[in-house]
């Protein structure tokens, strides 16, 4: 299996310069890197830099990847071939909404041979949380991440380096910060642990982050299987008690006492009711649970869904 990693950064954060630095850093360790670019029309652009540097890059010129040219991305990523001992980035155009994207590598179900996603975001230090309407995205983008880089801090004063790690840490205090090298050092572990690991065993569950020792790697999303029908009012309980590192959750359930019936759930940021949608297009599809978070522990939430049946 390779290591997936989602790079994200509001426009101009610094995301390629990033990674100018971290791919010749993975290759002289051994890791080779693929990289998808979805970044308008400077993905050829971005493409001629970090070709140069050897890393396989394929630009995506559609719209942005968690709108647009979504289905240009899975496609490219499906025909990745399992390269263990590789890694793969995709550069996200910096207006990506994150949890959405993370939800669509979590449970596409052709992306047998890639890692449950991280995610780094790069923060143009200098501008963090001064972007007037843009501040939610901003912030948004920081709170879906197992990694976050500080970026810009040649222009900055220690007071404003303080006060920028602190306002990281409000609003996602699990993730961890990170430099090209210590994130070089990450992946190149990630990548030798996980050469023989399948996303899922046999049963569906996720195996990716699990090792033998019950040690987890960081993941920003993981999808489980919830039971074939649930009780509605231990169900919503559940979905309400999810630990504080779910940031998002949502999937699919039937109820017991309307088990023909499909419903899409969705427990959104800031609001403590369960959205529930009944849904005919998915009449036919197995209940399931996507969690997006940071820190967040596979073993508790099979637990917790055990405790549903
Ligand atoms: N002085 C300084 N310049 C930087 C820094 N980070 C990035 N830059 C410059 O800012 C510009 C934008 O950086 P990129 O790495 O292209 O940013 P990006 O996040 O990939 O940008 P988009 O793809 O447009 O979203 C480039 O000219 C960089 O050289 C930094 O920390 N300090």
């Amino acid at each position: 299996m390779i290591p997936l990693v989602l790079m994200a950064g509001f426009l101009g954060a610094g995301k390629t310069r990033f990674l100018t630095t971290l791919i010749p850093q993975l290759l002289e360790r051994g890791v080779r890197v693929r990289i998808v670019l979805n970044d308008f029309e400077n993905a050829k652009i971005d493409a001629a830099r970090l070709g140069e540097l050897d890393a396989l890059v394929t630009p995506l010129n559609g719209e942005c990847v968690c709108c647009g040219s979504l289905r240009e991305l899975l496609d490219t990523l499906q025909a990745v071939p399992n390269d263990p001992g590789s890694v793969m980035l995709i550069e996200a155009n910096g207006a990506t909404e994150t949890d959405e994207l993370l939800g669509y590598l979590t449970t596409d179900t052709t992306l047998t041979h890639f890692t449950l996603p991280l995610q780094l975001t790069v923060i143009d230090a200098a501008r963090w949380q001064k972007r007037w309407w843009n501040n939610g995205l901003e912030a948004a983008q920081t709170t879906t991440a197992t990694h976050v880089h500080l970026n810009w801090t040649d222009k900055l004063t220690p007071t404003r380096r303080d006060a920028v790690q602190q306002g990281v840490a409000a609003v996602n205090a699990r993730a961890a910060f990170t430099t090209p090298g210590e994130f070089a050092a990450t992946l190149q572990s990630l990548a030798d642990s996980v050469r023989e690991t399948p996303r899922r065993d046999p049963q569906g569950v996720a195996t990716a982050h699990r090792h033998r020792h019950g040690h987890t790697h960081p993941f920003g999303s993981v999808a489980l299987p919830l039971p074939r029908v649930v009780e509605r009012a231990r169900f919503l309980a559940f979905v309400q008690a999810l630990p504080a590192a779910v940031v998002r959750a949502k999937g699919l359930v039937r109820f017991v006492d309307q088990p023909a019936d499909m419903f899409v759930w969705n427990r959104v940021p800031g609001r403590k009711k369960v959205q529930l949608d009944e849904s005919s297009p998915h009449a036919d599809a197995e209940a399931t649970a996507l969690f997006i978070g940071v820190g967040m522990s596979l073993d508790d939430l099979e637990l917790r869904i055990a405790a549903l049946t």
